[in-house]
């Protein structure tokens, strides 16, 4: 069959494709067999296996008798004869071999160690000496493809680990830490990690450097806006990095100013993706795409030109909420992507147009329909507990501090929706003893790095910010998250939310509102799958109202 034609055939041999619970995960299988993906080029051999991916063979994901089951006629995908991607190595155009794919192979969930991983032993090393020792489901999940070159998207719920999930794999290649040690053409830059804020771009950076350790921290360059152009321009030039994290519009600008040279990268990774999929960013991603990992002369994004003209880069595109429009681009932009969830690996190809991964999608997608129930929750950690209180919006900065007592929270992060009040609401916490400071877009980007180190050290209780916090923010210790304004919609709730509650930790989240809000929280509540209960502040305790419950 031509590839062209393969490209777009899926063929389904047996039966049809279900959701399929095992041992607690879930699997896409058809209704009585396992699911192979095979795909990529014609003289591989043999499925992916857990033990071709490196990972013990006694690792076991389902209990003998459901593999019989699974094993009864196993049907097959044929997906696509896929070009193979090829890469640059020091100069070298290899290629990257994507693998059989035997799906269910994918993703060891009962992974109990990073080396279980195929990770190389000095990136162990370092992360045993970081405090590291077991991986989350997600880096379980997401690791193995995307060291198997798959171009995936990654979509957990807020705080489970999502960065490690795609970084880990990228330093398993480049840098000091990778696996051979082949030399670096040092004029290659062989990663670029998008994100929409400088914030979270700046925490990226500070997890590479981590694990990179100051001896090498230079092969990670932030490029985010408002820092000064013309000295990351330099640095670039001295440093030569190999990896660079930034905002969309600052990458954008000095790849077409002509200094940023990424044509042979091999990794393009898009974090929050769908924040990044917004009409502001547009123009700057599409510069991205365009030219992150192309060489010279390729076809756009999606077009059906000859194979040589695609891009040669793998593309990792993150979020914890994941609307149609994410799968639409992947499905653009990548090859046979996967869809990497905490306890589940599949084709992306096998996501129904328009079905919802999750409940999050835009209020225009059509989709928010019976699933949205029971997908909902992966987009929010577990361990939340959601409340809501009314009260007129003239006496909402006091129930917040009141609040705060209530659950004794020690490091609050309080969101508005306009930047404006935020000074208005600082000055009346202050004034009744509480320590509070301002976050937002206005400040110049030292006194926002001043302001979340003196948050980060627990010098200020409560953080009091708009949406530019809601994103990615890595505070462990923040323990309650409240809502003075309501947020637009469930994705933004979801992202606001997920400020607490990190890594299995306790969290609790308060939407203060009026009481013709009201209707809002509950439509929030049914979007999202989770429980908001009426409550009240007396004494100094959070009481719920136990009739509203009723
Ligand atoms: N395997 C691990 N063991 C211990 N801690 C981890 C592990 N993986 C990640 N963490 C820590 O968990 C926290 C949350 O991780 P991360 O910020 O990557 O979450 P996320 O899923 O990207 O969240 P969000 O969706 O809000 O961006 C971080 O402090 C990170 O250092």
């Amino acid at each position: 069959m031509p590839a062209s034609a393969a490209h777009r055939v899926l063929l389904l041999v047996g039966d049809s494709f279900s959701f399929r619970k095992v041992s607690g995960f879930s699997w896409v299988a058809p209704v009585r067999s396992s699911v192979r993906f095979f795909g990529r080029s014609s003289n591989e051999s043999g499925p992916l296996t857990l033990v071709s991916l490196g990972i013990k063979s006694e690792i076991e994901t389902t209990s003998l008798n459901e593999k019989n089951k699974l094993s009864q006629g196993v049907s097959t995908i044929e997906v696509p004869r896929r070009r193979d991607k090829k890469v640059n190595m020091s100069g070298i155009k290899g290629v990257r071999k994507k693998e059989r794919v035997d799906v269910e192979a994918l993703a060891p969930f009962a992974a109990k160690s990073f080396s279980e991983l195929g990770l190389p032993p000095l990136l162990i090393e370092r992360l045993e000496r970081e405090g590291y020792q077991v991986p989350t489901d997600v880096q379980a999940a997401a690791i193995p493809p995307i060291l198997k070159n798959h171009d995936v998207v990654i979509q957990s719920y807020t705080g489970s680990g999502k960065t490690l999930a795609y970084l880990l794999p990228i330093l398993s290649e480049v840098g000091p830490l990778k696996k051979d040690d082949e030399p670096r053409n040092r004029m290659d830059i062989e990663a670029v990690i998008v994100a929409p804020s400088r914030e979270l771009g700046m925490q990226i950076v500070r997890e590479f450097e981590k694990l990179l350790g100051p001896a090498d921290k230079r092969l990670v360059q932030q490029l985010v806006g408002g820092a000064n152009r013309s000295r990351q321009e330099e640095a670039l030039k001295k440093n030569k990095p190999a990896i660079i994290v930034g905002t969309p519009g600052r990458i954008a600008e000095i790849s077409a100013a002509g200094k940023l040279h990424t044509h042979s990268c091999r990794y393009l990774v898009l974090d929050e993706v769908d924040q990044l999929l917004a009409f502001s960013f547009r123009e700057d991603l599409h510069r991205i795409i365009g030219h992150v990992g192309r060489r010279s002369g390729a076809g756009l994004p999606g077009a059906n030109g000859p194979e040589t003209t695609r891009a040669d880069r793998q593309i990792i595109m993150v979020s914890a909420t994941v609307p149609f429009s994410v799968i639409r681009a992947a499905r653009s932009w990548g090859c046979d992507p996967l869809l990497v969830q905490a306890k589940n690996v599949i084709p992306l190809e096998s996501v129904a147009p328009r079905a919802p991964l999750n409940p999050l999608g835009t209020s225009s997608d059509s989709n928010l329909g019976t699933n949205l129930q029971t997908q909902a929750p992966m987009s929010l950690p577990p361990s939340l507990k959601h409340y809501y209180s009314v009260t007129r919006i003239q006496h909402k900065v006091d129930m917040l501090r009141r609040c705060v007592h209530a659950v004794d929270a020690k490091c609050v992060i309080a969101f508005m929706n306009h930047s404006k009040k935020l000074k208005d609401a600082v000055f009346k916490l202050e004034a009744r003893g509480m320590k509070a400071t301002e976050l937002h877009g206005d400040l110049s980007k030292l006194t926002r790095s001043t302001i979340l180190k003196k948050f980060r050290n627990g010098e200020v209780r409560v953080l009091l910010t708009n949406e530019l916090s809601a994103r990615g923010l890595d505070i462990p210790e923040c323990d309650l998250v409240v809502n003075l304004e309501l947020p637009t919609d469930s994705i933004h709730y979801a992202h606001r939310a997920g400020r607490t509650g990190r890594l299995g930790r306790r969290g609790t989240v308060v939407t203060i509102c009026e009481e013709a809000e009201v209707f809002v929280v509950k439509k929030l509540q049914k979007q999202l799958g989770v429980c908001i209960e009426a409550c009240e502040f007396t004494e100094g305790k959070l009481v719920v109202n136990e009739e509203e419950k009723t």
